[in-house]
């Protein structure tokens, strides 16, 4: 090989392109390495396939018809090749041809390539247009591709006639072409133009690890624009956590177990449990006749727990209409339903979220919601009416209910397997009737109470009121109490002791009667009442009444008159 020859033969091996070259009779008098790695040939056998090849090129034919070139495009063992034929035609030449040809790929890959950066280069055209921000493209030199209008407009420059300007000529005290040599992006830098404290970003722009250009962004017009973007921020941020207070405040568990007031020894126990299951993380089923205290056993259960600083949140599932009791529960996301609200409504688990929640009157909870209630329990997860997407949750039961749940399992109106996830522990709590000690403890610290609200004196409650209320049986427990304290204060004129008379009848009045009745009052009675039924055996006769009741005729006819019985 010629020096020459080995040049030729290195110069297209690195063109990444096959070549053969034929002379008039069609015998292969070159072929470079890129030639059989293109046709997947291997060197030893080459001189047999290339016959092969020579016939697929058609390269025989191509000589014969004195064309100067012809390209087609064929497949070769599997691969799509385009060839270029031309023909040795200078005259110091013995003819020939050269035969030239690459895989399609290569051509496929280039052109994807090029469509990619027409299409990226009109996205980010379009996005320079359409953009309200200050933006600045400029390639790997420094030299503006791209400026949007808002930027053009601010720097009092024609958009176009920017494009190809360095960037430094363009735009005032820019650091654009720092930031292209150093590779480094600078986020939000004061930068002044127009007499203008600016708040610029610049970000380079990498292809394979190359800077091929930077984009910067004026984040706000002025300095003073985000000053008061930043003060709008902090007023914003004020009234939230005014809010947030607001709402903890509101949503927060107001009774300690100081506040339950008891003496007796069942109530006492009570509280110790209450104290010891308040630490765990289990829900609680609070069960007691109505007024019994349930709502102030679910706070104390609260502030007694690791939640304490976390919300409270109660609902009163039996106060709340069935059709609404799911979105107020787990919240609803925006046009869920006709008429929902703007922005949607986070339910009462998610604003209990990490601390407690209080199912007042669980046993008037419908069927529906008991499944769905049944779900957020096992699954510790909610999802809003109109969301698909699920919400993991933290969120400590207690529940509470004066209903007979046991029984409503038996009858099919609550479900089994809700009242085990209720009632991991449970608190009953006693009727007032059940525990009269805690009466006169419960009147003194309840008369305190009202008379603080309504402002109204009172010294004392006198023992013989203390008497009557121990003796009463208190359907309506301790808010019974309450409400007959309340009603016996306010009857109260000069007085500053609250007395019997205060107190309404049906405390009072049963016993009062009983109570002043004399020995002699209660044998007239019974006198009374033996000679009624003895005139009604005798059919009304007098002298059978009288030997019924063996006493003379006389004192029948006495006694008759005494206690004004008649025509009998
Ligand atoms: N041991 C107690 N000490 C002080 N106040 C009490 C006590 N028990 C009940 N009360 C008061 O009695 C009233 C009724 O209590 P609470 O609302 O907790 O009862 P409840 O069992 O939840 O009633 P319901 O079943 O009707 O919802 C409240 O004003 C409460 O403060």
């Amino acid at each position: 090989m010629s020096n020459n020859k080995v040049n030729l033969y290195d110069l297209t091996n690195s063109l990444g392109v096959g070549i053969l070259i034929v002379d008039k009779y069609c015998n292969v008098t070159f072929s470079n390495d890129e030639a059989l790695k293109i046709l997947g040939l291997e060197e030893k056998d080459s001189s047999k396939n290339l016959s092969n090849v020579l016939s697929n090129f058609k390269v025989e034919s191509f000589l014969k018809s004195n064309k100067e070139h012809e390209t087609h495009r064929l497949i070769f063992n599997d691969k799509d090749i385009i060839v270029v034929k031309k023909a040795i035609t200078n005259k110091d030449s013995t003819g020939g041809a050269y035969i030239i040809f690459q895989k399609l790929d290569v051509y496929k890959e280039f052109i994807r390539q090029f469509d990619d950066e027409i299409e990226a280069s009109s996205l980010l055209k379009t996005v320079m247009e359409a953009t309200n921000d200050a933006i600045v493209y400029v390639n790997s030199e420094g030299y503006i591709e791209m400026l949007s209008k808002p930027y053009a407009d601010f720097l009092g420059v024609d958009k176009e006639k920017t494009i190809g300007k360095h960037v430094s000529k363009v735009i005032e005290n820019t650091r654009m072409d720092i930031v292209i040599k150093t590779g480094k992006s600078e986020i939000a830098q004061v930068q002044e133009i127009k007499g203008k404290k600016m708040i610029a970003t610049r970000i380079p722009v990498f292809v394979n690890q190359k800077v091929v250009g930077a984009v910067g962004k004026v984040l706000f017009r002025d300095v003073d624009e985000l000053n008061s973007l930043y003060m709008e921020i902090n007023k914003i941020e004020k009234e939230l956590n005014l809010y947030k207070d607001e709402f903890k405040k509101a949503n927060k568990a107001k009774y300690a177990l100081d506040s339950i007031i008891s003496e007796s020894k069942s109530m006492e126990d009570l509280k110790k449990l209450t104290r010891r299951v308040a630490k765990t993380n289990s829900n609680v089923l609070i069960l007691g006749e109505s007024g019994t205290g349930k709502e102030l056993f679910a706070h104390a259960i609260h502030n007694n727990s690791r939640r304490i600083d976390a919300p409270f949140i109660k609902v009163n599932c039996g106060a709340i209409p069935n059709e609404l009791l799911e979105s107020e529960l787990f919240g609803y996301e925006e046009g869920a339903f006709t008429g929902a609200k703007k922005g949607g409504k986070i339910g009462k688990f998610k604003a209990a979220d990490g601390g407690t929640i209080f199912l007042d009157e669980i046993g008037d909870l419908p069927m529906n919601m008991q499944v769905k209630l049944l779900r957020v329990l096992q699954d510790k997860e909610i999802e809003k009416i109109g969301s698909n997407v699920s919400e993991k949750i933290d969120v400590r039961v207690i529940a509470a209910t004066n209903k007979d749940l046991e029984k409503m399992v038996s009858e099919g109106m609550f479900r089994l397997d809700l009242y085990y996830r209720l009632n991991v522990v449970s608190i009953k709590i006693p009727p007032l009737r059940n525990r009269k000690d805690d009466i006169p403890i419960l009147a003194r610290h309840l008369v305190d109470k009202i008379s603080k609200v309504e402002n109204i004196k009172v010294d004392k409650i006198s023992d013989s009121t203390l008497e009557y209320l121990k003796k009463y049986d208190w359907p309506g427990n301790v808010r019974e109490l309450e409400n007959i304290l309340e009603r016996a204060i306010n009857f109260l004129d000069e007085e500053t002791i609250i007395k019997p008379e205060c107190l309404p009848t049906k405390i009072t009045g049963a016993m009062r009667k009983k109570e002043i009745k004399s020995l002699k009052s209660i044998l007239d009675d019974v006198e009374k009442q033996a000679i009624i039924d003895s005139l009604i055996i005798s059919n009304g006769n007098k002298t059978i009444a009288a030997n019924i009741l063996e006493i003379s005729r006389t004192s029948l006819y006495e006694k008759l008159s005494k206690y004004g019985i008649e025509g009998q």
